[in-house]
């Protein structure tokens, strides 16, 4: 008899089950464990209360993002530049302390493939399609780009998971985003996650894994498909999935921690049997059309809250929901925005280019392809590029693309989480506006009383020649009619 249809979650949870219980519950072993500063202390110091070891340290990888600061972390004599902040700087100590102690596998701040976590993963070869991958950390949901089942978890999980390899879940529920047509030009991943983002809403996704189906994903690049996933939280997934494909597994050749040689080969053939079988079912299913993405902005302080560049800020009285109504008053007023204000015409003083979202090169290369030979406007205080990792920061140096920033007159910066939430010097100032390549708008996200909104790094990059929100396509000459 054949074996029922399963989907690409289903496969992989299958894979994982160690042991199911009568309650629903499974244990799950868990392949791969990325550890950074902020999630990590109390785990540590409770195995270290307990007398207990780190099960797999060889499955463990740490790294520091959220606390380090990225202005230069070494001094000409290659001494290491202390900390300021004593709360970040005793983050630090404490995971270079719990790393040393349990045998972890880490890249320190100076480290040149240090980075963020999740940045970090991929570009190791670490995370890999397949695998379950677990970080005390939200956006894990980013490994989901290359074909991986990777989640956030909390504290006590971290400790779980050091301590045996494993975590007790409960299967979620699956559903499919299908993506139907082609995305126009000047029309990025970023803008199709905020758009779908918009479409399912914040809590769409609850309880459930995403796929993201559809040829868009198949042509997308990983950097491309690392975005989507990456946002799969905003909507209130568990994960966010793409199948793999020779993309990745072309992606994957020769990083450092993949698999090599005929390993490697023995790997890609069971990668390629992970794609949701032919009449699988999802427990929910929703289709969009590509051709309606536009380059998508946030007005609010939800990631749901997007609307095309070419649209106004939205009026609280035309949502039906009461609740949203009042939201949205909420929202402006955070915002100070005005209902009925065309997107285009609000002014922004900042600009990051970063996060886990979009810092690898790709991002960079896009925001590059803006700048280049341009200037920041008048109005513009402060706007940095922050590459996700430094092996990503030398790739853009040995482009340079660097040069392009700089000479457009943004600061080039070392490698970490940096303003995209407020754990670190890099903070947008209060009641000021930021063009953000982040993921997340929330109240006070970038410092207290910032205001962001979410862009494309190409977005981010029109923003800050034009010192407004800006349409990327009419800077790029590529304006439709
Ligand atoms: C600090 C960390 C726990 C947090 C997360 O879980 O996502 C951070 O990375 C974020 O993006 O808000
Ligand atoms: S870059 Fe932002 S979203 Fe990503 S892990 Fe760091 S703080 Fe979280």
């Amino acid at each position: 008899m054949a074996s029922k249809p399963r989907t690409l979650y289903q496969k992989i949870w299958d894979a994982h089950v160690v042991e199911r219980r009568d309650d629903g519950t499974c244990l799950v072993f868990i392949d791969r464990h990325l550890v950074h500063e902020v999630t990590s202390p109390q785990a540590f110091e409770a195995l270290r209360l307990a007398g207990r070891e780190v099960r797999r340290p060889d499955l463990t990888l740490a790294v520091p993002d959220h606390n380090v600061p990225t202005t230069p972390r070494m001094a000409a004599d290659g001494t290491r530049i202390p900390i300021d902040d004593p709360q970040s700087a005793q983050q630090l100590a404490a995971l270079e302390r719990n790393v040393e102690q349990f045998g972890i596998r880490y890249f320190g701040a100076t480290a040149k493939e240090q980075g963020i976590v999740h940045v970090v993963g991929p570009e190791q070869g670490f995370s890999l399609p397949g695998a379950t991958i677990v970080c005390g950390d939200s956006h894990t949901a980013c490994h989901g780009g290359i074909g991986a089942l990777a989640f956030g978890i909390g504290t006590s999980e971290v400790e779980h998971v050091l301590a045996t390899q494993t975590l007790l879940l409960t299967p979620s529920r699956t559903m499919e985003v299908r993506v139907e047509g082609e995305l126009g030009p000047g029309v990025t991943p970023k803008d199709l996650i905020l758009h779908i983002i918009g479409v399912i809403g914040t809590a769409g996704g609850t309880g459930h894994v995403i796929e993201y189906r559809g040829r868009v994903f198949e042509e997308m690049s990983v950097e491309g498909r690392l975005t989507v996933s990456n946002m799969s939280i905003e909507a209130g997934a568990r994960a966010g999935l793409i199948a793999p494909d020779d993309s990745v597994f072309d992606y994957l050749k020769g990083r450092p921690l993949a698999p090599q040689g005929e390993d490697l080969d023995a790997a890609v053939d069971y990668w390629r049997t992970l794609r949701t079988d032919e009449g699988a079912e999802f427990d929910k299913s929703i289709t969009i059309l590509a051709r309606d993405v536009e380059p998508t902005v946030t007005w609010g302080t939800s990631p749901e809250d997007v609307v095309p560049i070419g649209g106004t800020v939205p009026d609280p009285a035309d949502f039906a929901d009461p609740s949203k109504q009042d939201a949205a008053r909420k929202s402006l007023d955070y915002m100070g925005l005005t209902p009925g204000t065309s997107m285009r015409d609000i002014a922004v003083e900042n600009i990051f280019i970063g996060s886990c979202t979009n810092s690898r090169i790709e991002d960079l290369r896009a925001a590059a392809k803006v700048l280049r030979g341009r200037k920041i406007a008048n109005g513009i205080r402060w706007a940095i590029v922050v590459p996700g990792s430094g092996l990503v920061k030398l790739q853009a140096e040995a482009e340079g693309l660097d040069k392009v920033f700089t000479d457009a007159g943004l600061e080039w910066r070392e490698p970490g989480c940096s303003a995209c939430l407020g754990m670190n010097p890099d903070k947008v100032p209060m009641g000021e506006r930021c063009a953000s390549t982040s993921n997340r708008n929330f109240v006070g996200r970038q410092g207290p009383g910032s205001r962001t909104h979410l862009v494309s790094p190409a977005m981010a990059a029109a923003a800050a020649v034009t010192g407004r929100l800006t349409d990327v396509r009419e800077l790029e000459g590529e304006l439709q009619a």
